[in-house]
């Protein structure tokens, strides 16, 4: 192996800069030379690169973003976008390529894969929503951020007796919203893999209302519904002020957290490690707190369900 390309995409995600730099110096430390396409897909059809070698790297770790900026590729979401794709990668005489980024960049990864580039994956998204993976880079960062926020409003909801609900990211995948509650004491988490109905969270705040705990903190990932809708909904059935927060895209950007930059680290080590012994079609990432190699359909066609022994941990907790 003598050259290899990369690139960020999809959400930024706290982290994405200790990938690019552990690939681009785990390349340097074989003799292999790499070039980091920008704003994801877009740069790869559009032939848009930076030589990256150890030195240019350096001061990335601790920042949040991407250095190689990120982006979602509508060209490359098309046939013809990802011939001309693959047609830039043999034209630079790259023998593969490394895709950081979730569940929509590798599955864009395995398709270039089917085009005859070999692809290695770095399992990267604040959803953490690939299979076969403990945790995807960023998301330790985004609930840490989540908590930090719900902490300082459970001081407004106590200091007034109001029900808050704390709208997080996550847009088909609950994990943030649940780690956050249970990290948070939260009364109520409300994602879109578990059930759930208004109807009988009425019920719970009326009758917690009514024995005097008038403060509640309600999290809810954005998959299961918005936090505005509900607040309102809860004013006006119940005798208790409710108001709304959108933590949004705080929770995308930032410095990664220790736990962040490590998992950045080892697995961009891994994907160059990988694609130079010949693997293709897989992704990096950890299972069980050891660097995996996951194949990249797996990954993305299963689903990351949340991990029942944290919603079994809610249920009892939070009552
Ligand atoms: N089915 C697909 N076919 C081809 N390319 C795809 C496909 N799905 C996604 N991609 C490419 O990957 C890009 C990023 O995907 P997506 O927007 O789903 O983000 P992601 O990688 O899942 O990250 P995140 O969810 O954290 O934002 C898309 O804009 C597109 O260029
Ligand atoms: O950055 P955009 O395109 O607004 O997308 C927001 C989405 O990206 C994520 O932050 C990461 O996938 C989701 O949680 C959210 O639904
Ligand atoms: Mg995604």
């Amino acid at each position: 192996m003598k050259r290899i390309g990369l690139l960020t995409s999809g959400g930024d995600a706290s982290g994405m800069n200790a990938a690019i730099r552990a690939v681009a110096r785990t390349a340097a430390s074989m003799g292999v030379e790499a070039v980091g396409f920008e704003r994801g897909y877009d740069g790869l059809v559009s032939n848009t690169w930076i030589e990256l070698n150890a030195r240019s790297v350096s001061g990335i770790l601790e920042l949040g973003g991407t250095m190689l900026k990120s982006a979602r590729s509508e060209l490359f979401r098309t046939e013809e976008g990802r011939k001309q794709a693959a047609l830039v990668v043999q034209e630079n005489r790259l023998d593969g390529m490394v895709i950081i980024g979730g569940n929509g960049s590798q599955t864009g990864g395995y398709l270039l894969g089917q085009l005859g580039v070999p692809v290695v994956g770095v399992a990267s998204t604040i959803d953490n929503d690939l299979y076969g993976f403990d945790y995807t880079i960023g998301f330790d960062t985004a609930v840490n951020i989540a908590i930090d926020a719900i902490d300082r409003i459970r001081d407004v909801a106590e200091s007034h007796d109001r029900v808050f609900v704390v709208e997080v990211m996550g847009r088909d995948n609950g994990s943030i919203a649940l780690e956050a509650a249970l990290a948070t004491g939260a009364d109520i988490v409300l994602t879109p893999e578990l059930p759930f109905s208004i109807p009988e969270l009425i019920t719970r705040l009326h009758d917690d209302v009514m024995a005097h705990k008038k403060h509640h903190i309600i999290v809810m990932a954005e998959g299961a519904g918005h936090a505005e809708e509900l607040s309102h909904y809860i004013s006006a059935n119940l005798p208790v002020e409710c108001r709304a927060t959108v933590l949004g895209y705080v929770q995308r950007g930032g410095s990664p957290t220790r736990f962040d930059r490590i998992l950045a680290s080892t697995s961009g080590e891994a994907a160059v490690v990988a694609l130079n012994e010949g693997h293709s079609g897989v992704v990096a990432g950890t299972r069980d707190g050891h660097i995996v190699l996951q194949e990249t359909l797996e990954a993305v066609t299963r689903r990351n369900l949340l991990k029942p022994e944290l919603v079994e941990l809610l249920k009892r907790v939070s009552i």
